[in-house]
């Protein structure tokens, strides 16, 4: 029987720094985040980073947190709620850190009879350290536990026509009663050495001007190519004009390059050029979480307003809407009528 595994990135069980440790050290020893070398790992997030951060971390969960829980964690199960009301096989959702595992929700599935499984990383682009680390966990836990389970994974979907529809029209629901002079796509960031590391060619990607708009089949896995994509196209299907849209990458660690430009700066930037009206949106993300509840609509309006800037607005994500609930079950029926994946 054929079962779907939904995986987003998971949270801390709760806005504590005892909680926020353990989270934060599985998060960020996975290698396929702090990519370097075991050793030097350990140091930089056991020796420095755990230090202060989980205290620091906890205080920015608190200022989200919801009664139920983490947003990001009761978005996702809402979501997986009524994806699994509009379908006729088992859904289940696992999360790539903390308690929600995905050996739990493959367990799941397979107690309901599923030997064929369908998993969605709740990524709309490819990182190595979103997209791909799920992908990685999941065939992993498959190897250990479930040998005997087939598993086919749904692409990225940053250039869908139906994906990139829902979301330009959600984007255009919330600017109708905003009057705006910019509209900034704010990307969450990665090290620049992880675009190319994911470079297959191995030459292709140079974080140049062009090489993200030069086609190559480099771009499967070019992380900035797919948000420049993504970008692109919900500003052509919303008839944005090219002056007033922008991309940045947000939420970076000290010490490498990552990419540019960074959103604070751009906070920092826009009023200084008249532009003082301002709507950020997230694409990044299917779910509102810590980094757009509270890095962008809350840190991220100070600093644009204490750079001088006025109107402030940040667009949520997709969540638990119809229009995404209705598009993913579509995507799952179409794979279990016939292995059709969405392109
Ligand atoms: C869009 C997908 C994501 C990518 C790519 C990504 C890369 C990445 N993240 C960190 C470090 C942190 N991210 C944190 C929170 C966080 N990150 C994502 C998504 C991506 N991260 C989400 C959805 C969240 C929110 C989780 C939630 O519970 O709401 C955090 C934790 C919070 C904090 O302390 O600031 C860290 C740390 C790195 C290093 C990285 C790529 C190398
Ligand atoms: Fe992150
Ligand atoms: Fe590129």
């Amino acid at each position: 029987m054929k079962g779907v595994l939904l995986v987003n990135l998971g949270s801390p069980d709760s806005p504590t720094a005892k909680d926020v440790k353990p989270y934060l050290d599985e998060f960020l020893m996975d290698e396929r985040v702090i990519d370097v070398p075991l050793w030097l790992r350990n140091i930089i997030v056991r020796g420095i980073i755990l230090r202060n951060r989980p205290k620091k971390s906890a205080e920015a969960y608190k200022k989200i947190w919801w009664e139920e829980g983490s947003p990001l964690v009761v978005i996702s199960e809402r979501f997986t709620e009524k994806v699994q009301s509009k379908t006729d096989i088992p859904i289940a959702l696992g999360m790539r850190y903390g308690s929600i595992t995905i050996k739990n929700a493959l367990q799941e599935l397979k107690n309901k009879g599923v030997d064929e499984v369908l998993l969605v990383p709740l990524y709309p682009h490819y990182a190595m350290s979103s997209f791909e680390t799920v992908v990685v966990k999941t065939m992993e836990e498959k190897a250990a536990y479930f040998p005997d389970m087939k598993i086919t994974t749904l692409p990225a979907f940053y250039k869908n026509p139906d994906y990139i529809k829902i979301l330009s029209e959600s984007i255009q629901r919330e600017l109708k009663d905003f009057e705006y002079d910019h509209v900034l796509f704010s990307y969450h960031g990665i090290p620049e050495r992880h675009i190319k590391k994911s470079d297959p060619t191995k030459f292709h990607c140079k974080i140049d001007g062009s090489c993200c708009s030069t086609n190559s089949v480099a771009h499967n896995t070019c992380y900035r190519h797919q948000c420049f994509k993504m970008t692109e196209l919900v500003k052509k299907e919303l008839a944005l004009s090219e002056d007033k849209v922008s991309l940045s990458f947000q939420s970076r660690l000290p010490n490498d390059p990552w990419l540019k430009p960074y959103t604070d700066f751009e906070f920092e930037r826009f009023p200084k050029e008249g532009k003082k009206k301002l709507a950020v949106i997230t694409p990044a993300f299917v779910a509102d979480c810590l980094e757009t509840l509270e890095e962008i609509a809350m840190e991220g309006k100070s600093q644009f307003q204490e750079a001088g800037g006025n109107d402030y607005k940040h667009i949520p994500c997709l969540n638990d809407s119809d229009e995404w609930v209705g598009l993913m079950a579509k995507w799952i029926k179409d794979w279990q009528a016939d292995e059709t994946l969405p392109a």
